[in-house]
């Protein structure tokens, strides 16, 4: 079978770093093609390219074995490539069929002189039809700001497909879904390539990889390092072809001296953390964050609708559910992102909380690791060592808020950096928006990390090593156990039911923004997994 789509000896510098050195790889029609790489390894830069949103400096892009160029992502879906991006492109208070019908090729003489009213109900049924045929339950006519996580997705997936594409790329889809999104999602995939399509699955899932895809090819440092069969590799072998020697797979490890005394720290206070994690049970600790009948404002169904549950000090309380059943709200509410129309919400030695800013939380002792790192957590255009100083300029480390001592907090900014592992930092004053995704994570785990102290009272940590790789997973989830060690009170919302149950100590569970499920550890998956779905 011919090659859908190849990439040739690629070369990419940003500001004069090489993200790309030679780097190659080819996909056939009608199959599922894994690319796996660590954090920053160059997955996403290569497939911008495929997807005509970078340029190479050198190499050659082959669409059906005939070499193209791409001018931009409109010349790529003339030669029926389509990219779905870790962060979603969608108009929020647009309809579904209102964002195809924008990322649809402008109308020729024919459909403009149609209107815009014609063409949009004939962008309905199109949409209506092809969801049918992907088994999506998407309606139309609903607006995007409405959706779930998991149903956006699909709105991208139908707006390329509608948009004509046989080459599909799809970074990272499974991050931000469930267990049963993500199969439901990886079967729709492997049916579009039954069908004939080239699929592009970029991702860190090694089972995915495993039972998805029929070939993998695996980057590191902007180069390719193998393309091979993974039914035919085992798990560990993948995970040593992506980071390198099996030593470091097994091991946090940190590529920097710092690193490494920061990740030998964290794991010593790992194992110090279970210790203290049956301490904890034995003498039942203070309860650290009380939330109570908690429930949201505004017109229509609350996103949270009476949430009530307790966190403990020196515990991690995993909170498992279906995406967009109130997770985000229960993360912003304890924020103070969200306006609250009932309940209480009380910190240990504060009191309520209700009346504090997001500001003041945080000066309590609130560490927060929101899922949406672009929207709540980074500010895209600042610099990463301001990204860094942010929120800690009011503590005066760095002088005051008038008076900000810049080079100290470059300085901190920089060993931050080195300490938690943050890949792809040329300069300490280039855009953070420059960063890789699972990077950008990373800083702002360095950061939340590193203010109050490095002590933080209450850690809220919102699928924290969502599109993270496996050694920089292994190294937050070693940071979490690290803080209940010493004592903090660990809320880990997470989509990513294994993330749960490998690291709480009680697992509750979230169902149209109400608890209405906990187990003890070790919880059993099969019952997490129901009450996840039974009133849903
Ligand atoms: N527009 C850009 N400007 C500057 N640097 C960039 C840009 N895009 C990517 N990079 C850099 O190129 C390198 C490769 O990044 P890329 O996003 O391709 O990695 P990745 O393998 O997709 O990582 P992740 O798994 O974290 O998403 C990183 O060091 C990143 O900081």
């Amino acid at each position: 079978m011919s090659d859908a789509l190849a990439l040739h000896g690629i070369d990419k510098s940003f500001d004069g770093f090489r993200a790309l050195d030679g780097a190659h790889f080819a996909a056939r029609w009608g199959e599922v093609h894994a690319l796996l790489g660590e954090n920053g390894a160059g997955k996403s830069s290569l497939m911008n390219i495929a997807a005509g949103l970078y340029a190479p400096e050198a190499g050659t892009l082959l669409v059906d074995d005939n070499p193209v160029r791409l001018a931009g992502p409109r010349d790529a879906a003339r030669h029926r490539i389509g990219m779905v991006h870790q962060h979603f492109k969608l108009v929020a208070p647009f309809t579904v069929a209102e964002n195809i019908l924008l990322g649809l090729p402008p109308p020729g003489e024919f459909d403009a002189a149609q209107g815009y009213g014609a063409r949009l109900a004939a962008v309905r049924a199109a949409v209506a039809a092809q969801a049918q045929a992907l088994g999506f339950a998407i309606d139309p006519g609903q607006r995007i700001e409405r959706l779930s996580v998991a149903e956006q997705q699909r709105v991208e997936i139908l707006k390329v497909l509608l948009a004509g594409a046989r080459i599909l790329i799809l970074d990272e889809p499974t991050a931000v879904l469930t267990d049963a999104e993500a199969a439901r999602l990886l079967h729709t995939v492997r049916a579009l390539a039954r069908q004939g399509a080239a699929v592009v699955l970029v991702t860190h899932k090694m089972a995915d990889v495993q039972a998805f895809a029929d070939r993998v090819t695996v980057m590191r440092a902007g180069r390719t390092v193998a393309t091979l069969e993974p039914r035919a590799a085992s798990e560990a072998e993948l995970v040593r072809l992506t980071v390198g020697d099996t030593a470091q797979a097994e091991a946090p490890r940190a590529a920097t001296p710092a690193g490494a005394a920061a990740s030998a720290a964290a794991s010593a206070a790992a194992s110090a953390a279970s210790a203290a994690a049956s301490a904890a049970s034995a003498a039942v600790c203070p309860v650290r964050l009380a939330v109570r009948g908690l429930r949201s404002a505004g017109a229509g169904q609350p996103a949270l609708d009476g949430a009530t549950l307790e966190v403990r000090a020196g515990e991690i309380y995993g909170l498992a559910g279906v995406g967009g059943n109130g997770q985000g709200e229960l993360a912003q509410a304890i924020m103070g992102l969200l306006p609250l129309a009932e309940g209480a919400l009380e910190l240990e030695g504060f009191g309520d909380l209700r009346a504090a800013s997001p500001e003041q939380r945080r000066a309590l002792g609130i560490a927060a690791i929101p899922a949406d790192r672009y929207g709540l957590a980074l500010a895209g255009d600042l610099s990463v060592a301001e990204n860094f100083g942010i929120g800690q300029v009011h503590d005066s480390r760095y002088g005051s808020a008038a008076w900000l001592d810049r080079r100290r907090m470059e300085a901190a900014a920089q060993e931050a950096v080195k300490a938690f592992d943050v890949l792809g930092v040329r300069s300490i004053r280039q855009k953070a928006a420059l960063l890789s995704g699972g990077n950008a994570q990373k800083l702002v785990i360095a950061r939340e990390f590193s203010r109050l102290g490095g002590q933080p009272r209450l850690v809220l940590a919102h699928s924290p090593s969502r599109g993270l790789d496996v050694r920089a997973s292994a190294q937050v989830h070693a940071r979490l156990r690290a803080a209940r060690a010493a004592g903090a009170a660990v809320l880990l919302i997470s989509e990513d039911l294994d993330e749960v149950l490998a690291l709480a100590d009680r697992v509750g569970v979230i169902v149209r923004g109400r608890i209405v499920a906990e187990f003890a550890a070790p919880a059993r998956r099969q019952d997490v997994g129901q009450a996840m779905v039974a009133t849903h």
